[in-house]
């Protein structure tokens, strides 16, 4: 037989075929396999929101566990969620060297509830079973066989690999081979491990309900007879199912699917653009950001040429990529062959018969406008030429070029090598088979990839703007860093705004504000003023930083390290004095300020701001803001992105919270509510994934 259970019409197939087979006094033995390659991928996640129709998973994996014939999974491709509690059910597993096996309910905000948290314990044991099912990590077959989830892995035709064996079982009896049968084997510290499950799940999902969830319901094994233990996983989905939380995930996984495919304003899109291939590639520019392009540019094969023009850098950049590709290596249990990728020059003529290159020289528009120059010269015609720049105008950089369609950006988010998120930034004048290369060159990487248009910041760092603003602006009104951050944290951000501030530095955002004209000078003396061109600002990082108050790397900052370099914030009395100080100094009376303000004031000033870049065309959709937040500025995925967390506040009240704020802080005009909110709640706040509609008219009409 041959099926995948996405849908009820196949799930009711299994049920009738396996029915005949057992009633057929010819059929010795069952084999169940998928088709395409792919045994099952699980339930029908866009089933959920509709009455299911079609036999239960439950009662249907019983009645195969039940059967008086052998029944084996022949499983090639992918296992997964409701695919592999199926396979569970059969009294024998065998898997492709190549599949993939798992239970990621966890990352829809679900748990495994096809019987998932009862089999498995039972099968492999609590403490792997667990944390498989809290994960919700794939495994591959030879991890798979080595935790005992299959019996056999098949090098070729799983299949007939699976018909041999099946046969060879035929007379074989069965009691022993059904799991929902067997003892779960209790752990001699089974308190102190569920403990320690437990606290692990807070701690790396903080408010995240499912993996909890996964963790009562493995409990559940651990401590109940089989049925009632069933009984328990059905309580625990039931609490999960209809959650806030599960709509964000499965929203994030289709969300997450939908920004490969990409439009640009003039009609460009992904299935009509075709990218060229890349078989060398260059970095230019050997800092930290560099060195992990570089990185990952090997890691998927391709040839690399490493361009640094300072001898020192060059050689500390060789050291630094060799260390990063051997970890990696040896994380995956691979030999780190990617090292031979890599060639090295400080001659940027090294770059001559590149197919695309990456630009990561220091932030400045200068230094870049000259590597562009220098770049269109050398190169061969066609030649991209990508810019990793996290805010500088990319059109600009592509008019130093004689190809300027050839230009695009390429934004990395620092660790470049590890951090998923890739913002493909089109100026007005880049071809779409320049974006579609650099997607597919981005999706190759292992990124994931949004196409997005040119304005200052792009996307993710223009919302970060206000978002870091309001923080400043709320210190000067009563609150501290400490309170700022732990109303950000329990929210699921993993580190507040302030701590975040310190690890990436205070510098960086100074030498921005610098290059902005915004930083007063003589400030330690002077009395600095908190406004710039009528509007609000805040001189505060300013200050911290002409007293060289860097963060971590200075061992002071808005909180203070033990030693610079460290990494545990604490709570700093001279901060609070000096804010008390600068307070009296500028007439701010403190007031008493609490986490719903410290969230309406950050996140409301952010989506805002997200609002206006979809008004503005630079995304096309709120899912492209969404997975940008949520792969790269740490937005909690079991939240939805900030688009849709807006959708789950009610549009509405986001709107009238911004008035409110807008009327108590006039001077800061990025708090007006945008237009298209306005739009939107006027048409009656639709669901997120009818938002382009109105944007579409929106534009029709501009
Ligand atoms: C009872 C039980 O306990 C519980 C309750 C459950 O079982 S809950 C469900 C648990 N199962 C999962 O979490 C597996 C989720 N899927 C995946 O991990 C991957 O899809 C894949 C299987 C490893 C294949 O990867 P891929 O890279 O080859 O293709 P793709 O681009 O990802 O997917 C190709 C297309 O298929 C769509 N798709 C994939 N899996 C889907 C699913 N389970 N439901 C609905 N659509 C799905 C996807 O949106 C995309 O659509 P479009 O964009 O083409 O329109």
């Amino acid at each position: 037989m041959c099926f995948i259970l996405h849908s009820a019409a196949v799930r009711q197939g299994i049920v009738d075929t396996v029915k005949r087979a057992l009633g057929d006094p010819k059929v010795k033995s069952v084999v169940i396999c998928g088709q395409n390659g792919i045994f099952c991928g699980g339930a029908d996640i866009k089933e959920f929101g509709t009455n299911m129709s079609g036999p239960p998973l439950v009662p249907m994996i019983h009645a195969i566990e039940a059967a008086n014939k052998p029944v084996v999974a022949a499983i090639e491709g992918s296992a997964l969620g409701g695919g592999l509690e199926l396979a569970l059910g059969c009294h024998y597993r065998i898997a492709h060297s190549k599949a993939r096996l798992g239970l990621p309910e966890v990352s829809l905000g679900l748990l495994p509830a096809a019987g998932g948290t009862q089999r498995l314990p039972r099968l492999i044991g609590v403490p792997a079973a667990l944390d498989l099912i809290t994960t919700g990590r794939h495994v591959a077959a030879a991890e798979a066989l080595q935790l005992g989830v299959v019996d056999r892995v098949a090098e070729h035709s799983t299949v007939d690999a699976a018909v041999k064996f099946a046969l060879s079982v035929a007379a074989k009896p069965l009691d022993a081979r059904r799991i929902s049968t067997y003892p779960c084997p209790c752990p001699s510290d089974f308190d102190a491990l569920f403990e320690g499950a437990m606290q692990k799940v807070r701690q790396n999902a903080r408010g995240a309900i499912a993996p909890v969830a996964c963790v009562q319901a493995v409990r559940a094994a651990a401590t109940r007879p089989y049925l009632q233990g069933m009984e328990r996983e059905k309580e625990l989905m039931a609490t999960l199912f209809t959650s806030g939380q599960a709509r964000a995930l499965q929203y994030c996984f289709f969300a997450q699917r939908a920004v490969s495919k990409w439009s640009m304003p003039n009609g460009a899109r992904w299935d009509t653009s075709k990218p060229r291939p890349v078989h060398k590639a260059a970095v230019i520019g050997l800092g930290t950001m560099g060195r992990g392009i570089a990185v990952a540019l090997a890691q998927t094969g391709l040839s690399v040429v490493a361009v640094e023009t300072q001898e020192k850098q060059l050689m500390e950049a060789k050291q630094a990529v060799s260390g990063m590709l051997e970890r990696g290596a040896k994380r995956r249990g691979l030999t780190p062959a990617a090292l031979h990728k890599i060639s090295y020059s400080h001659d940027i003529q090294a770059v001559a018969d590149v197919d695309l290159v990456i630009e990561a020289v220091f932030e400045d528009m200068a230094l870049k406008k000259k590597v562009f120059q220098q770049l269109s010269a050398v190169c061969k015609p066609g030649t991209f030429l990508c810019t990793n720049t996290s805010a500088l105008d990319v059109d600009h950089l592509a008019s130093q070029t004689r190809n300027p369609e050839l230009v695009v950006g390429m934004h990395f988010f620092a660790p470049a090598h590890v951090m998923k998120l890739l913002e493909v930034v089109y100026g007005p004048q880049s071809s779409p088979q320049a974006v579609a290369t650099a997607m597919q060159l981005g999706k190759k990487m292992g990124k994931v990839g949004v196409a997005v248009g040119n304005c200052r910041g792009f996307v993710g760092n223009r919302m970060l703007k206000p978002y870091i603003e309001q923080a400043f602006f709320l210190l000067e009104e009563g609150a501290t860093p400490e309170l700022v951050d732990r109303a950000l944290e329990e929210f699921g951000f993993p580190m507040g705004v302030f701590r975040m501030s310190d690890l990436s530095g205070l510098d960086v955002g100074w030498r921005v504000r610098k290059g902005d004209g915004l930083v007063e000078s003589g400030l330690a003396s002077g009395q600095p003023t908190r406004l710039r061109e009528g509007r609000r600002y805040s001189p505060l990082g300013d200050l911290l930083c002409e007293q060289g108050r860097f963060g971590q790397k200075t061992g002071r900052g808005w909180y203070q390290y033990d030693q610079p370099g460290s990494r545990v914030a604490r709570s700093d009395p001279w901060f609070h004095s000096f804010l008390e100080e600068y307070r009296a100094r500028h007439g701010l009376v403190a007031r008493r300020i609490d986490h719903q303000e410290v969230l309406e004031r950050c996140l409301y000033a952010l989506i805002n701001e997200g609002f206006r870049i979809l008004e503005d065309g630079i995304a096309a959709g709120p899912e492209d803001i969404d997975i940008i937040y949520v792969f790269g500025y740490g937005w909690p995925r079991h939240r939805g992105g900030p688009m849709f967390y807006a959708g789950m506040v009610g549009l509405a009240r986001v709107l009238e919270r911004l008035e409110h704020y807008h009327q108590a802080h006039p001077d800061v005009p990025y708090l007006q509510p945008c237009s298209l909110l306005r739009r939107l709640v006027a048409s009656g706040s639709p669901p997120v994934h009818r938002w382009r509609e109105v944007i579409k008219k929106l534009h029709s009409q501009l």
